[in-house]
């Protein structure tokens, strides 16, 4: 069954329980559906995004395997960035044209959780 577009209310509700991540619309945001009305009317769709600093480069890359394995197992994939200290991840839900979906939150909580055991701040 395919993941429903969250309202902007069921968003706002997600988020205040996600301190440090937010809505970025960046201009890569346009989803799967760029260019179609599923995609928001011609605006770029947001996606929900969080970077995290870690105490090294290698401690980075660490977390951005970890992301990996659980972005594998819940098959569900963020543009996943690694800086020198840095881990940045931006989402949304391809299959629904670029839509946030409860994957994508749900990905979110599990990322905050193993960022936690890396120490990522
Ligand atoms: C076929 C496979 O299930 C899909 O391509 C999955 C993989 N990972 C995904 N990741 C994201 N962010 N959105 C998707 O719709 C998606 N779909």
């Amino acid at each position: 069954m395919p993941a429903e577009p969250l309202s902007q209310k069921e968003i706002e509700d997600r988020l205040a329980e996600l301190p440090g991540w937010s809505l970025t619309t960046d201009g890569t945001g346009t989803g799967a559906a760029s260019g179609t009305a599923a995609a928001g009317g011609g605006a770029a769709a947001p996606k929900l995004t969080r970077s995290y600093r870690l105490a090294s480069h290698f401690a980075a890359a660490a977390v951005v395997v970890h992301i990996a394995q659980v972005q594998e197992e819940l098959n569900h994939h963020s543009e996943l960035t690694l800086g020198y200290d840095t881990v940045s991840l931006a989402v949304s839900t391809h299959s629904a044209g670029g839509a946030l979906t409860d994957l994508d939150f749900a990905l979110a909580r599990a990322v905050e959780a193993l960022a936690a055991v890396h120490g990522a701040r």
